[in-house]
């Protein structure tokens, strides 16, 4: 039985590069209320929806979507590495349910998940490992990208199948809202890079860190209005927001992913993770949004917001 949602946003700068004091204090105090919310719902199961950044997918295999049976942390910027604690059994009667459900996902027995999915479990839940967790990897990033319409119908079937379980059900989206980190990509990439987009795993700790040096001095250059990146947008923020309070998710139908890009950068596709989350809660009906929280946060190189929603009853 589905019984709550949270959308967060993720950045592995936070901690690292400051914000005003008032900006971490209010962050911090929506991740206590998401915490409380967490409490309240009381969940059984946890199905994260998140991306991956190069450090766990690569292109010699991308897939659309893939679904963890078994997965482990690779504890980029210094989150945590380690054992997800993944039902496989139930894992895998999602994958078959999904895939009799007319989408085609991926399944991975040994899933490797960076930032993206340890960052939000570690910051609500204490561990990466503290609950029963189903990952679900949605390519935020590698192109060609299907449309955004797809994670909303895995999200829509995914939710059918998760309703029925006797469990409570908990879904997290992680990722967004408007951001355009320092992220290669194959087309242009030279050589060395590119090699590390299609097999990149196991860096060395030399090469990882200098990747996330040269990430965190990109947050403190667009704080400072010199970065070469794309700026937040907190207009085409606010507007999703309002979509999903609305409960107008088919809206992102009508969506390019060129118009993504063009309006809220590269990483604007890490949105996906929330569409499915959303998606999922309103498989049974519409939902309500409880909170929704934002703030641009250059530093952090993110549209920052934390949401939590509940199914209409
Ligand atoms: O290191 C990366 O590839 C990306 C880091 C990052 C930075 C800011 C916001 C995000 O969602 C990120 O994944
Ligand atoms: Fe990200």
């Amino acid at each position: 039985m589905l019984v709550g949602l949270v959308g967060t946003s993720h950045s592995p700068l936070m901690g690292v590069n400051h914000p005003a004091p008032e900006v971490e204090a209010a962050v911090e105090n929506e991740f206590q209320r998401a915490r409380n919310f967490i409490a309240a719902c009381d969940p059984e199961l946890v199905v994260v929806f998140a991306p991956d950044h190069y450090n766990g997918v690569f292109y010699d295999m991308m897939p659309p979507f893939c679904v963890g049976q078994q997965a482990s942390a690779v504890g980029d910027y210094g989150t945590q590495s380690g054992p997800l604690n993944v039902p496989a059994d139930l894992s895998r009667a999602l994958v078959e349910h999904v895939l009799h459900s007319g989408v085609d996902v991926a399944m991975s027995e040994r899933m490797h998940v960076d930032h993206g999915f340890s960052q939000p479990l570690q910051i609500l839940f204490g561990d990466i490992a503290a609950m029963p967790t189903i990952p679900v990897f949605i390519n935020s990033v590698a192109v060609p990208l299907g449309p955004a319409s797809r994670a909303r119908q895995l999200g829509h079937v995914m939710g059918s199948f998760l309703e029925e379980l006797d469990q409570r059900v908990l879904l997290v989206g992680s990722g967004g809202l408007s951001h355009d980190p320092p992220v290669p990509e194959l087309a242009t990439a030279p050589p060395a890079i590119a090699e590390r987009l299609i097999a990149g795993r196991n860096p060395t700790a030399e090469e990882r860190a200098a990747r996330e040096k040269k990430v965190l001095r990109t947050g403190r250059e667009l704080a400072a209005g010199t970065a070469s990146i794309a700026p937040l947008n907190p207009d085409w923020d606010a507007d999703f927001l309002a979509l999903l309070a609305e409960n107008r998710l088919s809206d992102i139908d009508t969506w390019s992913n060129e118009w993504c890009v063009d309006q809220a950068g590269h990483s604007s596709h890490e949105v996906r993770t929330w569409i499915a989350a959303y998606a999922a809660l309103a498989s049974r009906g519409t939902y309500e949004v409880t909170s929704s929280f934002y703030r641009a946060v250059p530093e952090w190189i993110a549209g920052f917001s934390v949401t939590t929603a509940i199914p209409a009853r």
